[in-house]
């Protein structure tokens, strides 16, 4: 049986006669990392504010860990960490401080986690500079640590990388990837940037004008927008052969102009690459080819720019 870390069941949110989120069903599982597309609008701060428990659903149930109610989602909402709308923090105070302050407010009493978390996101070497002098990377940077503060199973983030500079976004990009894979950490995270989302996310859930269209995996949308390794080469014919003997796999095509679409091993591109090269194959193309997350979400919610 699948361990949920969460599960909703037709959670909706009306303001006066608004309705912001209608029915939204979906699932989360430990080690996965998911990412919620939607435009401006299309309900997914609403999404993390009910699942943060920082305003309540009109309709519609949460379950945490496998617990449900309002008295027990309080006592698991400690095993959650959120970022939502902008970090927060005291701009006064050093990251340090900002641990110290958050640490002692949620009862943690592990001193030893601030320095741990100013490592982990790269600030240990900020010392008396105060929050509101940090960039906005760095601030981003911080309210996260300050997200992690409790070791969270769930990590909910809105828009974490909305600002940042190419390397920031590299940055922050590991660094949930890296809580993904070593703490087996369940990871929600919207962001407009689709292309980044893409190399991020295991996982998608797309909402739009507040109600879900769709939930796929990684492998599901590979498959939908036809992702494949483009390889040209002056052997196509050794170059299957290598592909089946060596990388055991018969999912490619020998097309007519020679190239070759391979359409596994899109996570393990430095094998293929490696395995070429052993095998005496020079790669005159090698790239990633296919329809991007943006088309696939822009032909998902019907090709309307704006609600
Ligand atoms: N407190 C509120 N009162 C009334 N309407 C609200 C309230 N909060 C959100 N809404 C409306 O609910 C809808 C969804 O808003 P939400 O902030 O969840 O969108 P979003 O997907 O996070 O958008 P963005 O990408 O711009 O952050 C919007 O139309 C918004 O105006």
């Amino acid at each position: 049986m699948t361990s949920h870390v969460l599960k909703t069941n037709g959670l909706t949110k009306r303001y006066r006669g608004f309705v912001a989120l209608r029915d939204v069903s979906i699932a989360m599982e430990p080690g996965k990392i998911y990412g919620l597309i939607g435009q401006n609008g299309a309900g997914k701060t609403t999404l993390m504010r009910l699942l943060a428990g920082l305003s309540f659903p009109t309709e519609g149930s949460i379950l945490l860990f496998g617990h449900g109610g309002e008295r027990a989602l309080r006592e698991e909402r400690k095993r959650l960490g959120c970022m939502i709308e902008h970090p927060g923090f005291v701009p006064h105070m050093t990251a340090q401080e900002n641990l110290t302050l958050y640490r002692t407010m949620r009862g943690i009493p592990n001193k030893e986690i601030e320095h741990e978390l100013l490592e982990l996101v790269g600030l240990a070497g900020t010392g008396n500079k105060k929050a509101r002098n940090f960039s906005l990377g760095m601030k981003q940077r911080l309210g996260i640590a300050i997200a992690l503060l409790g070791n969270p199973e769930l990590l909910i983030l809105d828009e974490p990388i909305n600002g940042l500079d190419p390397l920031g976004v590299i940055e922050i990009r590991n660094l949930l990837k890296k809580l993904c894979e070593e703490r087996h950490m369940a990871i929600l995270i919207s962001s407009h940037n689709l292309p980044e989302l893409y190399q991020t996310a295991t996982d998608y859930i797309i909402i739009h004008q507040g109600e879900i269209k769709q939930t796929l995996t990684q492998e599901q949308l590979d498959e939908n927008c036809k992702h494949h390794i483009l390889i040209g080469c002056d052997q196509p014919e050794k170059l299957a052969g290598v592909l089946e003997t060596q990388l055991n796999t018969t999912k490619f095509q020998v097309m007519p102009d020679k190239t070759v679409k391979l359409y596994d091993y899109l996570n393990r591109k430095d094998a293929v690459a490696r395995t070429l090269f052993e095998n005496g194959i020079v790669a005159t193309k090698f790239s990633i080819e296919g329809d991007t997350l943006e088309n696939y979400f822009i032909s998902v919610i019907g090709g309307e720019r704006h609600a």
